[in-house]
This record gives structure tokens, C-alpha cells and sequence, in this order.
């Protein structure tokens, strides 16, 4: 197996790689590929690419349905950078609150002069600000890190609103009973202080789903004067015009965001961060481990962890003979046409497993004696069938 790593990712997870895996420079030759944030927008897939690991959340560099049509499994680490970006949230809240940064500057240009201290107690007041005790934050999405924001912001004595029209059971169930849950952005708008964003970025063209461009004009007009708005998801879910208006007016009074670019970068009021929410030695290491086992996991058992665009599926150990596995459609017939092969054969099926997420399916299949090359021509010959592996 030849892996190929689009970004650096830290070796403590490259290591977990057995020595049956090679990594490769030429991309077009890997069976994996290993990303961060670099855009696979315009890259061709060869046919011998099975699976792409995003060491990270947002998967929105990757084309993930044209991955899926391709029978090439996308996976992400989800929550294993959550505590990297929910430290530097905090801090980015204290940053819009107190002009620590305007100060820390100002220092530095009076630091040749005599009598720094002094300078200090005359000038300091330019610098003042206000402390977050007692206001109230609105966490929108309540994912891996929101719901790790929303209760760290309880426990430093804010008053905490939380949206998440998806929200998991697992996330619900580790989020904070003080957090007010609510059933609209609106909510949040007219209510909060603070906003900060945690939802995915999906450009789907339904507005149901869509958090492309969220927080606009519309929005900012429901929103209390002086708001600061606080972005670690990604930068699109802000209208960048909308906000150079608002930032202009004084609705919102500061805009932290991670996702700097050619227009918020120069705009007065934003405190700008180069996407270092997960570049911590934790999360990249974290993200970096987890990669590599779902993807061994997938490679050497057929099993599916943390896919973003196949079922999960959890089909064990192989203690049979052989292992196939069949990425397909979600369509009916299928099954009773991957076991028609089988018994045309006379090949006993000694265990499968079969799961679906939207428009596509994974099965697996597990039969007493090893696997020919007929058996394989003719699961793929039917239809709907998009990749077929041997395992083992
Ligand atoms: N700054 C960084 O370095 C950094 C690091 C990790 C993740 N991120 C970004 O943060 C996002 C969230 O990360 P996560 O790990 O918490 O992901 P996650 O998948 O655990 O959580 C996302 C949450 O958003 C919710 N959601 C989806 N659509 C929504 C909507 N319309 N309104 C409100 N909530 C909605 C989901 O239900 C889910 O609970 C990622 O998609 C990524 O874009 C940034
Ligand atoms: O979605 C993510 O996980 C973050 O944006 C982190 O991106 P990075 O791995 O490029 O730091």
C-alpha cells in the first residue's frame, strides 16, 4: 500500500503505519491520501485510490460526492482537534473584550524610551476593556467543539445560548444543562453578546441546510449593537461585504476570525488569526493518529470509521476464508445480486454485513474458501456496483 500525505502530518501518527505501507511522493501511485486543509478541488483521482483521510473536521477541501461516485472513501477525525480550537475561541473572546493586542503593540513602540513603567500607568487607560462574566454567548452549531466552547463559556460565567438543529445525542448528552438551548438563530441574534460560529461550511443550494454566507446583512440587522462575532468554522459562513458595513456602523464592534482573507484581512475591527485553531502539537497529533487507524482499519479489515461520505460499518475481524467488500448504490436488489454470485458458485457466505448513508451502500461479505478473479468480475458487472476489494 503507497500513501501519499498532501500536507505534513505529524509522524507519531505516520508511525502507526506498518511497513507494508510505503509513502509515496507521486500521488497518482497511492492507494490513501493523507490531507489537512489543501484543495483536492482540481485534482484527478487515479482508479487505484481507495481512500482519503482528512486529519482534521471540515472536509470542504475535498469533493467528497465526486469521491463517493469514484468508490473512494472519505474519512475526518472528528473532535480530535476540538480542545485545540476551543482554547484558542476562549482566547479569541478575551482578545475582543480587553485590546490586548492594541496594548502589547503600543508596547513595543515605547519600549527604547526611559521610564517604561511610568510611560505604562499614563498610557494603559487607551488600552481598557470589558470581561466576559455575566455576558451572554451564542454558540451556533453544537458539534465536537461548540458544545467544548459553550461549556467552558458557562463555567467562565457567561450566559450561554446554543443552536444546533442537528445535534447529536452524544453532543447533547455532553453539553452543560446551564446552556439555554433555543430553536433559531433569531434567538441568538437578539439576544446574545457574543456569537461564535461552529458549524460546517455546506454550500448545497438548499436553503435548509446551507450555512454558506449565514451570518449577512439579514442577519447582522437582528443583532444587538456592538456584537462581536467570533469565527473558527470557516470564513465563507460570513458574508465578508455585509460584515465591512457592519463592522463600519458599529453593529459589530469586532470580528475574530481564523479564516482571514483578502477582504476581512484589511478590515478595520478584525482581529485576524492564521488558521491556527488545530495547529497544536495535541490536535496534530491527535488528528494524525486517528487518520492512520481508520484508515488501516478500512485498508486491512474493510471497516468503516468516521466516513463523511460511506456508512460507517463494523464487520470485525475476518476469521472466514475471504473478505470482499462493495462499495454501491443505495438501490433495491443488490443484496439478493451479490449473493446470487456466491451461490452460482457454490461458495458459502459465512457472514455479511450491509450498510447504507443516503445515496450509497457498503457490504461485506465474508465466504469459506479464498476469492477468484470470477467472483470479482462478477459482482462488478452489476449494476450499481461501484468498487469491489479483496480484503482478504
Ligand atoms: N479553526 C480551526 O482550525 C478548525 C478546526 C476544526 C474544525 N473547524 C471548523 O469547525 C467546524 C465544526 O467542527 P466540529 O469538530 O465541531 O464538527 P462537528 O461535526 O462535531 O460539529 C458540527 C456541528 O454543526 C452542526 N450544524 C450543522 N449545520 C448546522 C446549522 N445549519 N446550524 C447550526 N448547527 C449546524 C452539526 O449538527 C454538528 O453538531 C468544522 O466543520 C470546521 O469547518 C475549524
Ligand atoms: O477543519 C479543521 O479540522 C480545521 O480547519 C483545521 O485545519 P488544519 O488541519 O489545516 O489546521
Amino acid at each position: 500500500m503507497k500513501y501519499s500525505c498532501l500536507n505534513p502530518i505529524a509522524p507519531v501518527g505516520l508511525n502507526i503505519f506498518t511497513d507494508k505501507y510505503q509513502k509515496t511522493d507521486n500521488v497518482d501511485e497511492a492507494d490513501i491520501i493523507l490531507v489537512r486543509s489543501a484543495s483536492m478541488h482540481d485534482m484527478q483521482f487515479s482508479d487505484n485510490l481507495k481512500a482519503i483521510a482528512r486529519a482534521g473536521a471540515g472536509v470542504n477541501n475535498i469533493p467528497v460526492d465526486i469521491c463517493a461516485e469514484k468508490g473512494i472513501v472519505v474519512f475526518n477525525t472528528p473532535g480530535a482537534n476540538a480542545n485545540g480550537v476551543k482554547e484558542l475561541v476562549i482566547a479569541g473572546l478575551l482578545l475582543a473584550s480587553r485590546d490586548i493586542i492594541g496594548g502589547v503593540n503600543w508596547v513595543q513602540t515605547i519600549k527604547d524610551q526611559p521610564g517604561v513603567a511610568k510611560l505604562v500607568e499614563k498610557g494603559k487607560s487607551k488600552f481598557a476593556g470589558k470581561e466576559i462574566q455575566g455576558k451572554k454567548l451564542g454558540v451556533i452549531g453544537l458539534g465536537a467543539i461548540g458544545v467544548l466552547v459553550a461549556n467552558a463559556a458557562v463555567h467562565l460565567g457567561m450566559t450561554v445560548y446554543g443552536y444546533d438543529p442537528f445535534i447529536s445525542v452524544e453532543r447533547a448528552w455532553s453539553l452543560s444543562r446551564h446552556v439555554i438551548p433555543v430553536n433559531s438563530r433569531d434567538e441568538i441574534y437578539r439576544e446574545c453578546d457574543y456569537i461564535t460560529l461552529h458549524a460546517p461550511l455546506i454550500d448545497n443550494g438548499d436553503p435548509s441546510s446551507s450555512t454558506k454566507g449565514m451570518i449577512n446583512k439579514e442577519a447582522f440587522d437582528k443583532m444587538k449593537d456592538g456584537v462581536i462575532i467570533l469565527n473558527f468554522a470557516r470564513d465563507l459562513l460570513v458574508n465578508d461585504d455585509d460584515m465591512a458595513e457592519a463592522l463600519k456602523s458599529g453593529k459589530v464592534a469586532r470580528y475574530v476570525t481564523d479564516f482571514p482573507n483578502d477582504k476581512t484581512a484589511n478590515m478595520e475591527g478584525v482581529i485576524a488569526i492564521p488558521h491556527l485553531g488545530a495547529s497544536t502539537e495535541e490536535s496534530e497529533d491527535n488528528c494524525a493518529m486517528m487518520a492512520v487507524k481508520q484508515l488501516r482499519e478500512y485498508i486491512e479489515k474493510g471497516n468503516i470509521i468516521n466516513s463523511v461520505n460511506y456508512p460507517n460499518c463494523d464487520a470485525g475481524e475476518c476469521a472466514a476464508l475471504g473478505r470482499i467488500t462493495i462499495l454501491h448504490r443505495n438501490i433495491p436488489k443488490m443484496l439478493t445480486q451479490f449473493t446470487g454470485v456466491f451461490s452460482a458458485l457454490n461458495v458459502n457466505i459465512a457472514n455479511l454485513v450491509n450498510k447504507s448513508k443516503g445515496d450509497y451502500a457498503y457490504t461485506v461479505i465474508d465466504v469459506d474458501s479464498t476469492i477468484n478473479g470470477d467472483v470479482i468480475s462478477k459482482l462488478n458487472s452489476i449494476e450499481g456496483v461501484i468498487k469491489v476489494r479483496v480484503v482478504k
